[in-house]
Parts: C-alpha cells; structure tokens; sequence
C-alpha cells in the first residue's frame, strides 16, 4: 500500500535515490552517506514533508537498501520505497510507477539536493497548478562558459545570458510525465528533457543556493557548514 502524508495535498514527490555516489568518492550509495550525522536522504525528505502541498512521498532506494531505507524513512514521514534502476531515469520511472491514484501534479527531486527549502518545493508545484505543464527551478549560470574540443583548446565564447544551471524539483502535470516517460528511449540527465522531447512547453522559476546537488566531497563539506551556519 501506499503511504499518505497530507490526503488534502494534490502533489507526489518522486526521490530518485538509488545512485552510486561515485563523484563523491568510495563508500555507501550517495544517498545513505551522512551529513550532520544522518543520511542525505532523510534531510531532503525531512524538508519535501514539510511542503503542504505534498500528499505523497516515492522514494527509489538502491534495490539492496530497500528494506534498511523504509526503516530509516519511518520516523521521518510516511513513505513508499521502491527499488531504483541503473539510471536515474529509470530510478525515476520506477517510483513513477508507484504512484496512487489522486495527486495531479508529480515533483521529480533528488535525494543529492538534500537542504532544499520546503518554499521551492511549494513554488514548483504552485506553478503546475497555475497551468505550466513542466516546470524547472533554475539559477543564472556564474561563470564564462568556454566551448572546446577534445584536446581542450578554447573554440570559443558561450552567451551565458541565455543559459541557466538547472535544479530539482522538477514539477509535471501527472499525464505529462507520465506520458513521456512511456516514450522514453536513450536515458537523458533531468524529466524535464524527456517532456522536451515530446513538444511541451518547460518554463523556469527561480531555484535556490540551497538545493545545491551535493555531488562532489566539496559539496558535502559545503553542505555540512550551511546546515551549522543558516537559520
Ligand atoms: N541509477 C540511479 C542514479 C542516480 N539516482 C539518483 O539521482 C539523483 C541525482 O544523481 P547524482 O547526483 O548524479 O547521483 P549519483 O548518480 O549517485 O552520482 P554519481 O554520478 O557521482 O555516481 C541522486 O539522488 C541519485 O541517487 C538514482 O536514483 N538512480
Ligand atoms: C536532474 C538534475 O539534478 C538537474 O540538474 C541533474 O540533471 C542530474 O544529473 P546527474 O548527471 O545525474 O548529476
């Protein structure tokens, strides 16, 4: 069965949670790595219950921790676990898939994203409802973006007016995501490029510092000091 968090709330947030970490160095999946002595995980679900609007939770553990991430989750907020895939793509159609009947509006995040603030979770899911079918939280990119060839020779400038760094939660009118998952092929980085592929519109609101990916041991360490250092 599905667990439920707010029965009023009409938006299910999908938790790929199922990589390797392999950027972030040797050691448990990514996922189950601490940060403040506990996993990443149970952060960023900590802060998706905390969303009103949020009336379901799927979370896609690596299959092996299945068992060990719903025990972890229990006293965190109800949550239904599924075994993730090889891809964060498939990860991601998997907890699609487990999905109950009721929420219109399906949040794709990242457990790696596991300070961002309830308020964009909110924001995203406010924007489906206003009407966007795709809608991704996004920062301006900071630095000059160079192109280059493979043997690392500068070719030439980047406008970076026109790029923006791209976050999660990635927020779908439901028939939308689902409808370009089923029509998926190669695996691509983020849900909101399969929705692309399928000629619907994906507009940009404002992301956060906080829903930084931790990807890298920087990022942990970054991470570690914001949790000590922000109200
Ligand atoms: N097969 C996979 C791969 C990734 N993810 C999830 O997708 C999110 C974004 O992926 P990323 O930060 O790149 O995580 P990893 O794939 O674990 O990182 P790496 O590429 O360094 O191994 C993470 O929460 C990760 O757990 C997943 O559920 N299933
Ligand atoms: C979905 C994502 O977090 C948006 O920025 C990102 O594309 C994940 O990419 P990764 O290659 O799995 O890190």
């Amino acid at each position: 069965m599905t667990a439920q968090l707010n029965p009023r709330g009409d938006v299910a947030v999908l938790v790929p949670a199922a990589g390797a970490g392999v950027r972030l160095g040797p050691g448990a999946p990514k996922a189950l790595r601490l940060l403040a002595g506990e996993p990443l995980l149970v952060h960023a679900v900590r802060r998706i219950a905390a969303a009103p609007s949020v009336h379901t939770i799927v979370v896609a553990a690596p299959a092996a921790d299945v068992e060990s991430v719903r025990a972890m989750l229990t006293p965190v907020a109800p949550v239904t676990v599924v075994p993730g895939g090889a891809e964060r793509q498939a990860s991601v159609a998997a907890a699609l898939a487990a999905v109950p009947a009721g929420p219109e509006i399906v949040l794709v995040h990242d457990a790696a994203r596991a300070l961002t603030p309830p308020d964009l979770v909110e924001s995203v899911a406010a924007a489906v409802r206003d009407g966007h079918d795709a809608v991704i939280p996004v920062l301006p990119v900071v630095d000059t973006i160079k192109e280059v060839d493979a043997a690392e020779q500068v070719l030439g400038t980047v406008d970076r007016s026109a790029l923006r760094a791209v976050q999660t939660p990635q927020g779908f009118r439901r028939s939308v995501l689902d409808a370009a998952h089923e029509a998926a092929g190669d695996p691509l980085t983020d849900d909101a490029g399969l929705v692309e592929k399928q000629g619907v519109p994906v507009v940009c609101v404002p992301g956060s510092e906080l829903a930084l990916k931790i990807t890298r041991p920087f990022d942990l360490a970054l991470a570690e000091h914001l949790l000590t250092h922000t109200p």
